[in-house]
């Protein structure tokens, strides 16, 4: 059965399909996410958790940021020396792949929380810089090119 790239297991997790537009293969492995929780799911769970814990004395904007960015650090030390990584990390053990997943959550976590704190609306504002990026990035113009849009003459 041909399938959308979209599929949800039971539980509601994201899944690995083989996605075919009129027969011809799209993108081989395409990885779809959860639909939850939302952006705006995880500021309120955040936000309970620092309430309940009387952290948001500790929780200004550059303390979070020094947090997210340590915790980008952490990202990289499961990285770093391995070489090249293929994409759905294929040599990876699934300590390492959950290990990848709790350091990835905590970068999230403190950057959606990091964005509450500065009062920037982040769901609205990916929409903003993604049309932004789409001007700047002409897929006729770019198609298959990594050069800064700076670098281009016209
Ligand atoms: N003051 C704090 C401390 C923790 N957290 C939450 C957000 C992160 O998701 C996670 C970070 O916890 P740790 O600082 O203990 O960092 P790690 O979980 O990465 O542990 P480790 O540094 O041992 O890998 O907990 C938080 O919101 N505010």
């Amino acid at each position: 059965m041909a399938t959308n790239g979209n599929d949800i297991s039971a539980n509601g997790a994201a899944s690995e399909t083989q996605p075919h537009s009129n027969g011809v293969p799209v993108r081989p492995q395409q990885f779809t996410f959860s639909p939850g929780p939302t952006m705006e799911d995880i500021r309120r769970m955040q936000a309970e958790f620092t309430d309940e814990r009387d952290w948001n004395q500790f929780h200004q904007p550059r303390n979070l940021l020094l947090a997210m960015v340590g915790e980008v650090g952490e990202v990289s030390e499961l990285f770093q020396w391995r070489g090249e990584v293929a994409e759905g990390l294929p040599d990876w053990t699934e300590p390492e792949r959950e290990q990848l997943a709790h350091e990835l959550s905590d970068v999230l976590i403190y950057l959606l929380e990091l964005a509450e704190k500065c009062r920037v609306d982040l769901p609205q504002a990916v929409l903003r810089k993604m049309a932004l990026n789409r001007l700047k990035y002409p897929a006729s113009k770019v198609h298959g090119s990594a050069k800064k849009y700076t670098e281009y003459k016209d």
